[in-house]
């Protein structure tokens, strides 16, 4: 699997008006929450993992290569992303199209586009609608083909910016099974997301942004543990802990199944 080390990294937007400072920071585990609150850095930090930025200073290196040294095609084989907005990616007339345009940024050989597309389309659920317009799907699904384009590239490592945003209940299974899929198969995930009770149930490593730096590493359980950060920095803990308590229960609790686990006994 592979692993992103951010060294000494500065970026500053040309208008002053925000910065990102990351002092060291390295994400080696297969699934990486990265949470905080709006306007924390998260966004710009993706931009410059996929170079879309470039850093004012400091290295971004992955598997030990600084990846700015990386060739376009390099870099599109080493980190793929899928933006927050899919109206942000998809520009071509029919959903198959959209596909094999990507997977054209790193190959030739039209059999081979034409096979990866069409599998990464089945992978997502979306193999019934391959000759229509991405404009005529729902949002969901124009979601679940933003993340077809970048499946059928394989990269090494996913980003995915709000994946499970506005998506209708099905899809948002299906996209979890696909993350653990990839985590499963040697890719990392890393991921921005608002939506805690996913971080909590699915995510083993999770990252916090403030004010475009680190403040916090670590497992869901010790950060919906340390509830001065939690509200320092506006994040809603697991429903299931407002449950509990609102029962007079306050324990750090991930998801329904683990307060079963911890209550049946009782
Ligand atoms: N192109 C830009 N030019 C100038 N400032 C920008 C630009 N893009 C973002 N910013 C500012 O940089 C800060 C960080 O934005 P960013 O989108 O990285 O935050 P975020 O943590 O992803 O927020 P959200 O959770 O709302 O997506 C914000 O104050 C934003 O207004």
């Amino acid at each position: 699997m592979s692993t992103i080390e951010l060294n000494h990294l500065t970026f500053t937007y040309p208008e002053r008006s925000f910065s990102l400072d990351v002092e060291d920071e390295h994400f080696a585990d297969p699934m990486v929450a990265i949470v905080g609150q709006n306007g924390a850095g998260k966004s710009t930090l993706f931009k410059l993992l996929t170079g879309l930025l470039t850093p004012q200073t400091g290295v971004i290196k992955i598997d030990g290569e600084d990846f700015n040294d990386l060739k376009p095609v390099e870099k599109l084989l080493k980190v793929g992303i899928t933006f927050q907005n899919p109206d942000d990616q998809l520009f071509n007339p029919t959903v198959q199209q959209e596909v094999e345009w990507s997977v054209a940024q790193v190959m030739d050989d039209h059999d081979t586009i034409t096979r990866r597309a069409l599998e990464a389309l089945k992978r997502v659920g979306l193999d019934d609608k391959t000759a229509e317009n991405p404009y005529d799907l729902s949002l969901s699904e124009r979601k679940l083909l933003s993340v077809a384009t970048v499946l059928a590239v394989d990269p090494a490592i996913y980003l995915f910016d709000e994946p499970m945003m506005s998506l209708d209940w099905e899809s948002r299974r299906k996209l979890t099974a696909i993350f653990h899929q990839l985590a499963d198969s040697g890719h990392q995930v890393v991921t921005i997301t608002h939506d805690m009770d996913w971080v909590a149930a699915e995510f083993e490593s999770v990252y916090v942004m403030e004010h475009g730096k680190f403040g916090f590493a670590g497992s869901p359980r010790d950060l919906f543990s340390d509830h001065e950060l939690v509200q320092r920095v506006g994040l809603l803990p697991p429903r299931i802990m407002a449950v509990a308590e609102s029962l007079g229960d306050s324990r750090t609790y991930l998801s329904v199944n683990d307060y079963w686990q911890k209550n049946r006994d009782i």
